[in-house]
């Protein structure tokens, strides 16, 4: 049994652990599966790894359906990384990811809980994100059937404008309709992936680092803004111009036009300066009635409707009344303590990355916000006790962390600092339960929110209320 490549048959899976992987247990024993199955298929499963207690592996066969799939309803379904829980009912989905936040605070947290308000569902499950990224690349992914149905003498190299096949970082999906984003993002990729192969422009060789044509960023707002940002490995002027005209041609919603040139072997374009081909360079987003500046550099919240409703849930467990100094660690582009700022008397923002304070200072500005200011640093280098007492006794602090979680150093200071409430807001339940665990010596766990962000995904936004243990929130 201990065995790697033993092939398990005829395994039920039952439910879901972490990162989307099913599971399964036989004598005790947890299998993690991967490869597109759901709670109630029975599956054989090649393992990759066997130890004692747990063993993973991917299903190879599924021999019975569980009673609850549906249809996907994208033709990718199965090959792109993008939706892989399109078989589930959006009803269950929520049920598995409120599990998963439970199972998650209840294991690794390890301390009493309240009862968990039931996941805000996202009323969009499809055409949801406000920005999507696709790759250019000369080597498709091709399916054995297309391999097959080519014949012998077809070169079997052809381009692609879609998104990277999960583990192959060479092969890219060639996307027909992607349902993630709304119009025009369909023209828009299938415009230019039309006329490059047209016109034989040359889609990125991403083994040898050859070919014109990189990235394509689109972002599709609320404000019916539309910023398209087109990344070229280098210039080529003439052909340049012709292929941002003809999208303008094609595509006259679109308010804002960039190209980028990235030489570099990777496709980070954050050490990049996009240039402004049409339009004003940037767009605007709205979450109630604040307004955000969004460059083609800028992170913000990727579901504009959710991410409403994700600081609609942080104000309200922030319990704010207009005398409040509150920290927003990890603050991005201030947005969380821009949308809190009417409530509180003062808000101090601290983000790592020092172009995302400088739109953080932009987006108080345009949205007249006078009582926030902004540090760009490392919260652990940041958040010193000079700090605090250069800016006031936290009443209440947020934090955003990414996917890691706080640093331990962090945690052992915010349980010095001991602000009456933190409201911790995560991107992973796991990450976030380790750290209450160790908030616990100051803390208890008031109130738990967990929002879905990302329908058809495993990810879970999850908010927490914490309350210092000797303070009285009743009030
Ligand atoms: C999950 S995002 C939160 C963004 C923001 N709260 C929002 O809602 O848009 C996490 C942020 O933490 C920042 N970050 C990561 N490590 C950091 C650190 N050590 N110190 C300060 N900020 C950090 C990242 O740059 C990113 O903007």
């Amino acid at each position: 049994m201990r065995k790697k490549n033993v092939v398990l048959t005829d395994v039920p899976v039952t439910g879901y652990a972490a990162e989307g992987k099913a599971l399964a247990k036989i004598d005790g024993k947890v299998i993690f599966i991967e490869g597109g199955v759901m709670p109630g298929d029975v599956v054989d499963v090649r393992l990759s790894k066997n130890k004692k207690d747990w063993a993973e592996g991917k299903a190879t066969t599924i021999h019975t359906y569980s009673p609850d799939r549906v249809e996907p309803f994208c033709e990718h379904f199965g090959l792109c990384g993008g939706c892989k829980w399109q078989m589930m009912p959006y009803s269950l989905q929520l049920q598995y990811k409120q599990q998963q936040v439970q199972d998650h605070l209840s294991r690794i947290g390890r301390m009493p809980l309240p009862e968990m308000n039931p996941i805000l569902g996202s009323e969009l499950t499809e055409k949801y994100r406000n920005k999507l990224e696709f790759t250019f690349s000369n080597k498709a992914y091709l399916t054995t059937e297309e391999i097959a149905a080519a014949g012998d003498g077809e070169i079997m190299q052809r381009s692609a404008l879609g998104f990277h096949v999960p583990r192959l970082f060479d092969k890219v999906l060639d996307i027909n309709t992607c349902y993630l984003q709304d119009e025009p993002t369909n023209l828009i990729r299938n415009t230019i992936k039309e006329y490059a192969l047209a016109n034989n422009l040359p889609f990125y060789d991403i083994r040898n680092h050859e070919g014109w044509l990189r990235n394509l960023v689109i972002r599709v707002l609320r404000t019916g803004e539309v910023m398209v940002n087109l990344v070229l490995h280098h210039e080529s002027k003439e052909e340049r111009i012709a292929l941002l005209d003809h999208l303008l041609a094609k595509v006259p919603s679109i308010t804002t036009l960039l190209y980028t040139f990235n030489p570099k072997k990777n496709d980070s374009i954050f050490d990049l300066e996009p240039k402004v081909y049409f339009g004003k360079g940037y767009a605007e987003e709205r979450l109630e009635d604040f307004t955000f500046k969004i460059g083609p550099k800028s992170f913000f919240q990727t579901n504009t409707h959710q991410g409403e409703r994700l600081y609609q849930v942080t104000r309200d467990f922030a319990g704010l009344t207009g005398n409040e100094v509150v920290y927003d660690l990890y603050c991005g582009t201030g947005s969380i303590g821009i949308f809190v700022s009417r409530m509180a008397k003062k808000v101090i923002g601290i983000e790592l990355i020092k172009e995302a304070i400088d739109d953080a200072i932009e987006n108080a500005d345009r949205n007249d916000v006078k009582n926030a200011q902004f540090y760009a640093g490392d919260v652990i280098d940041i958040c010193d006790d000079a700090f605090f007492a250069a800016h006031g006794a936290p009443d209440v602090i947020i934090t955003d962390p990414p996917r890691a979680g706080m640093h331990e150093k962090l945690v052992q200071k915010l349980l010095e600092i001991a602000a009456p409430k933190i409201v911790y807001v995560s991107c992973n339940p796991a990450t976030q339960a380790r750290d209450l665990a160790l908030l616990h010596e100051k803390y208890t766990v008031e109130k738990i929110q967990p929002v879905d962000m990302f329908p058809h995904t495993h990810h879970i936004e999850n908010v927490v209320l914490l309350k210092r243990r000797d303070t009285d929130l009743t009030s």
